[in-house]
Order: C-alpha cells, then structure tokens, then sequence
C-alpha cells in the first residue's frame, strides 16, 4: 500500500471542506486531484502530508501513519512559494534539505541538473520569477527520491517549455518507482500525465479511471436530432443534445454498427460521426455541471 486516506473529515470554523473522503493507491502511477477553487485540494494534500490535522480519520503512507516524521525520507510535498526564504539562494535551500536528511553534496547538483535550475542556483530567492521558484520547490521535493510525491499545482506559473520539461521530468520519475499525486488546474496538462482522477466535489470525491470503453463517446450529426435521439434512448443509450448533434456512449449490448443501421432504417440521414476519447476536461464538465457547481466556480 503506497497511500490509504480513510474516513477523512475536516471542517473550518465549523463549515466542512471534506467530508468522508476515502481512497487507497496501491500501484506506482500518477493520480491527479482536482476540483474548482476551494473545493479543498490543497486542504486535503495538507492533512495527507501531516501539516493540517484533520477533524476525523487517519492517513497511512508506505505503511507507516503521516504522524511518523520517519516517512519524510520516502516522501516529499511541494508547496506553494511562500515556504521560501527570499534572503536565501536555492542552493541554500536545497542544502538546507540535504543535511536535515543527510544527502550529499553531488545529489544537490545532480538534482539541480535534472531540473535545470543549476544556472541561477546562487541567486537570492527574491531574484526569482514565479517560473525559477516552481522549479526549486519541484528540486526541494525531488532531493530525497521520494517514493511518494505530492505537488500542489506544480505546472502553476510555468511557461509552455517549463511545463513539458516538467511534464516529462514526472513521468521519468514515474518509470524509475516514484509515485505522483498531484493537483492541477490545467486539465489538458493532466490529461497528458495519466488517466486516474479524483475529482472533489463537495467534499466528496469522485474516482475516476478515464480510459474504459466508457469514455470513449460519440458525436452524430443528423438531419432530424429528435427522432434519432427518441431511437438511440428506445435502445437505452445514455445520451446529450447538443443543436443537431446527439453525444452518447455505446454501452454493452449495442454497436456502433447497430445503431448507424437503426437510423438508416428510420430514414434518418448522418452528416458526420466523430468518436472521442473522453478526456478531463469532459468529465470535469459532466462532473461540474449544475447550476450550483457554476455559482461555487464564479465566487
Ligand atoms: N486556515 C483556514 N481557515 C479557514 N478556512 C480555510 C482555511 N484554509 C482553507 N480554508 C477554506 O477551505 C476551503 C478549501 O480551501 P483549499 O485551499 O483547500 O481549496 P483548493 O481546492 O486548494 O482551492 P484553490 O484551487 O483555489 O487553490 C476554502 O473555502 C477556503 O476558504
């Protein structure tokens, strides 16, 4: 077991931020969290590294509880910028980490490289864009190789070539054991990234493996959106209208095959068929869609 959050509740001043959240990783991949702004990711990544104390529930890391300090040589949280000291250089920082948990020297520079943060390591902090502070706080994180890492929003403030070294740097880290939970805004990024979600709505969260048959949906264009939609419902497929066009998910029983003959033989005529992959961003908007969910996004 790599990481097992269990029974997990947590409110502020009494309003609760999560409710029974319950979930396991037991194989080595990247997950990513994600929610609208103050949904309680960040809430949630804090109570699982142990810096926020949740209201009920326990997290378990690499077999050890979060309480263990032990558990930080095989994990690391990247936290947001503020944690850094403007007076101090990276080096520091990372050399600060390196003799809490006796690391050497060589690893600070090796570290640094696979970053690529090397050139401007001896600057002062407050020198620092937003870009060159991410890439520090991803080095503090790497420094230990954990086998665990947890990154609230690390694509935050990087420009599109940080972002795919980023990208590709957490999925080398991936391949060589580490596992990856992290936080995002940026659905396409994740997308790229992997597959399992946990979506947090309301406290609660949404498990999600996006890469079943399930996610893969059709798209028809045709001339009578009604009639069609009124046959593909008969054969009991799930589906949305969009104008002219009917989205739907094939399920168990029923081909694409069948139901392009049952339109034809209902005289109805196909402009275009387009098959998607579900993505994030889909299910994001499925997930998100209420009236409700968009007045939590707009405040
Ligand atoms: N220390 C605190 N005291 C009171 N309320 C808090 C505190 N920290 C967070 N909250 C509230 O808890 C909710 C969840 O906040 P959190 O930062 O965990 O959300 P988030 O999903 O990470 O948001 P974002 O995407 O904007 O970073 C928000 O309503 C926030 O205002």
């Amino acid at each position: 077991m790599i990481l097992q959050v269990k029974d997990i509740y947590k409110a502020y001043v009494r309003e609760p931020v999560l409710k029974d959240i319950n979930f396991e990783i037991t194989k080595p991949g990247i997950f990513a969290l994600v929610g609208p702004n103050g949904s309680g990711k960040s809430t949630l990544l804090n109570i699982i590294s142990n810096l926020i104390r949740p209201d009920t529930g326990s997290v378990t890391i690499l077999g050890k509880p979060n309480s263990n300090s032990e558990i930080f040589k095989e994990m690391s949280f990247m936290q947001d910028n503020t944690v850094l000291y403007d007076y101090l250089t990276g080096y520091d920082h990372l050399q600060f980490i390196a003799e809490l948990q006796s690391i050497s020297k060589e690893q600070i520079l090796h570290t640094s490289q696979t970053i690529g943060n090397a050139e401007y390591l001896h600057k002062k902090v407050k020198h620092y864009s937003l870009g060159m502070k991410q890439h520090l706080l991803l080095a503090m994180a790497i420094i230990n190789k954990p086998k665990l890492l947890i990154l609230d929003e690390p694509l935050n403030g990087l420009d599109p070539t940080s972002a795919i070294r980023v990208r590709e740097l957490l999925l080398r880290l991936v391949n060589e054991g580490t596992t990856i939970l992290l936080s995002s805004h940026n659905l396409g990024e994740i997308d790229q990234v992997t597959s399992n979600i946990f979506f947090l709505k309301k406290g609660t969260l949404i498990k999600e493996e996006i890469s079943n048959y399930q996610s893969i949906f059709y798209t028809l264009t045709v001339d009578d959106v009604e009639k069609a939609s009124r046959i593909l419902l008969d054969n009991n497929l799930e589906l949305k209208v969009i104008g002219n066009q009917v989205i739907f998910q094939l399920n168990n029983n029923t081909t694409l095959k069948f139901v392009v003959k049952k339109l034809a033989l209902n005289e109805i005529e196909i402009h275009d068929i387009e098959k998607k992959l579900m993505g994030a961003e889909d299910r994001y908007r499925e997930i998100f869609s209420t009236k409700d969910d968009q007045d939590e996004n707009d405040a």
